[in-house]
């Protein structure tokens, strides 16, 4: 028979998944679904693996244990990608290309959604007249808008948003919140982390909290 999976299964689930440093476990074994129309609050200490889950669940380092079904469907690190919006800490810009032309080489290299264009993107966040400014021109908040903008892009359902709120002022935090919110309403879905200390985005959530060493915490 046919491996089909469920209409209803989540954007992601994990099963068991956890990830160590030379043998030193960082976090897990973790059990966990995102579906659509939901966000994930992924919470924990400076030091919990917040960062090192998102970035395994990116494919961006390898060595993980246990199962990741995308839509289902089990998918090892580069069968996920395409599905997969990342937002880390570091931009993933290049310093010497203009703000349309950083987007433009990565919407070539990740691919884009049809129904907006690299301009709107850049005005939606409120980054309009900023279009040929080298990245290396750019202050922290404008970068990660910048960021937020190769989202806007993706064609991705699943965001992976890596404290998206640091470095940004009131209104780009309204504007990470809104972007979520639109992302969600339109059937996608996100992991966010956060150490509780800003504002989660108002949509529906649900919390997984890692401990130190990514251990669960008490009570979770
Ligand atoms: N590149 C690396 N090499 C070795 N150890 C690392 C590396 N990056 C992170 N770690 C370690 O892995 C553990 C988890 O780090 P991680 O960055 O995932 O935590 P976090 O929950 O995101 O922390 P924070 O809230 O401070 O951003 C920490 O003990 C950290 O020291």
């Amino acid at each position: 028979m046919p491996d089909t999976p469920p209409a209803t299964a989540p954007l992601i689930a994990v099963r068991g998944l956890g990830f160590a440093r030379n043998d030193v476990p960082v976090f897990g074994p973790l059990d966990f679904s995102v579906e659509a129309g939901e966000a994930l609050l992924v919470q924990g200490d400076n030091g919990a693996g917040k960062t090192t889950l998102l970035r395994v669940l990116a494919g961006l380092l390898d060595g993980e244990r246990g199962q990741v079904l995308v839509s289902g469907v089990a998918a090892g690190p580069a069968a996920r990608a395409g599905h997969i919006g990342y937002l880390g800490h570091l931009p993933g810009l290049k310093a010497d290309l203009s703000a349309i032309e950083n987007l433009a080489w990565l919407c070539g290299l990740l691919g884009r959604r049809a129904s907006i264009g690299i301009e709107q993107a850049l005005a939606i966040v409120g980054l309009a007249g900023f279009e040929d400014a080298p990245a290396r021109s750019l202050s922290a908040g404008q970068r990660k808008r910048l960021s937020l903008a190769r989202l806007w892009l993706s064609p991705a359902p699943l965001w992976l948003l890596d404290e998206p709120y640091a470095n940004l002022d009131l209104p780009g935090i309204e504007l990470v919140n809104r972007m979520v919110r639109a992302h969600l309403d339109d059937g996608g879905g996100a992991l966010v982390t956060t150490h509780g200390a800003y504002a989660a985005p108002p949509v529906r959530t649900r919390l997984l909290r890692l401990g130190t060493a990514g251990a669960p915490a008490p009570g979770a």
